[in-house]
């Protein structure tokens, strides 16, 4: 057991998933804005919104007050979707302590800025160390309790060594690694390969149409995450590749179920109207385009996803066009 308080804020399915594992080694406060949330995880254990069927550790606690949840806290570990991750942090800097780690668990760009979410955390709250936990883990699994891994990242081999501890149990192995922007650009850029992977399920495409798109869909991502500062073997590791086979693979992945929908030629007013849960992909798709650019670096896959997300193309025409592509060497893009 560590004797550290550690304060996980975002009450939806990963946020509470994790603060349920991590219950298990140490104290833990979810800060959750819904008080109705709140009062069930406190009382009946429970988050059915999110997790329905599943029961939460028992001694974990919930509150809606935020600076309860970060005044005393050791570590802050956020689990707030990309575009709200920056005003929970304005919040988070009027309460947390001098150099307390901060851990994102969040897969997704800011849109207006396109900046990953360690830099607004190194933005808005300077010498606070900070670090991701990813890799292939749907939530709804991780709670019934099968086996997976993940990466907690960070620069300092020290920190992230003590932080390892507090992440792992029994079934859930978490390695560790200091490639911080390539662990992070993993879990942001394999969501537009699952809408595509999912755009194609959701035409009939077969095994071998996904097996393509997933290994050139890994090898633009890789372009790209390297371009801007990843390690090339990240993007073969848990955080790269691992994430893609999770999320382009699994029924339970909101980005594949976008793609899935939209391959079957749903508009995307619909599909979200739809969803109670975030698909990331989705919403960092533009700053996505817009780094590729902006590094240039090609993107096929990832460019007629956004033709599709954005109403210009629809999935059935972007769909042909992935697979027209004259194909080139294998170390190519395209
Ligand atoms: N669900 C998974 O399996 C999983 C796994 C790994 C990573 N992630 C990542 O974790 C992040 C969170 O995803 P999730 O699955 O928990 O999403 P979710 O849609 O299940 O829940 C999001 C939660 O954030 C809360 N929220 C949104 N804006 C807020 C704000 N301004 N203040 C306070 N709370 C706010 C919502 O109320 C909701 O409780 C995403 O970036 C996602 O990509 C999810
Ligand atoms: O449900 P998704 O598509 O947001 O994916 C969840 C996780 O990122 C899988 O590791």
């Amino acid at each position: 057991m560590n004797a550290l308080n550690i304060a996980v804020l975002g009450g939806g399915s990963w946020g509470t998933t994790v603060a349920s594992l991590v219950a298990r080694n140490t104290g833990v406060t979810l800060w959750a804005r819904n008080p109705d949330t709140v009062e069930e995880i406190n009382t009946r254990h429970s988050n059915e919104r999110y997790l329905p069927g599943f029961r939460l550790v028992d001694r974990l606690r919930a509150t809606n007050d935020i600076g309860q949840a970060v005044r005393n806290a050791d570590v802050v570990v956020m689990g707030i979707p990309s575009q709200n991750f920056r005003s929970v942090l304005g919040e988070v800097k009027q309460h947390i302590r001098a150099w307390v780690p901060i851990i994102s668990l969040t897969k997704g760009l800011e849109l207006a800025t396109r900046m990953r979410m360690t830099e607004i955390i190194q933005q808005v709250l300077p010498g606070h160390p900070v670090g991701v936990l990813t890799g292939p883990n749907l939530a709804r699994e991780i709670m019934s309790g099968q086996a997976a891994a993940g990466v907690i990242a960070m620069e300092d081999e020290i920190i992230v060594q003590e932080l390892q501890s507090v992440f792992k149990s029994g079934l859930f192995r978490v390695y560790t690694n200091t490639d911080v922007i390539g662990c992070e650009l993993g879990g942001v850029l394999k969501n537009i390969i699952a809408i595509a992977v999912g755009m194609g399920d959701g035409q009939g495409a077969g095994d071998n149409t996904r097996a393509a798109l997933i290994t050139r869909g890994l090898s633009e991502i890789t372009r790209l995450g390297v371009a801007m500062g990843g390690k090339p073997e990240t993007f073969a590791g848990l955080a790269g590749m691992g994430d893609m086979i999770a999320t382009c693979t699994s029924p339970q992945s909101r980005n594949r179920h976008v793609g899935i929908e939209l391959g079957k030629g749903r508009s995307m007013e619909e599909i979200i109207e739809e969803m109670t849960m975030v698909a990331e992909g989705a919403k960092s798709a533009p700053a996505v385009m817009a780094l590729a650019d902006e590094h240039g670096v090609e993107m096929p896959i990832a460019s007629d996803v956004s033709r599709v997300l954005a109403g210009d193309a629809t999935a059935s025409r972007a769909f042909r066009g992935l697979l027209r592509v004259e194909a080139g060497a294998e170390s190519e893009p395209g």
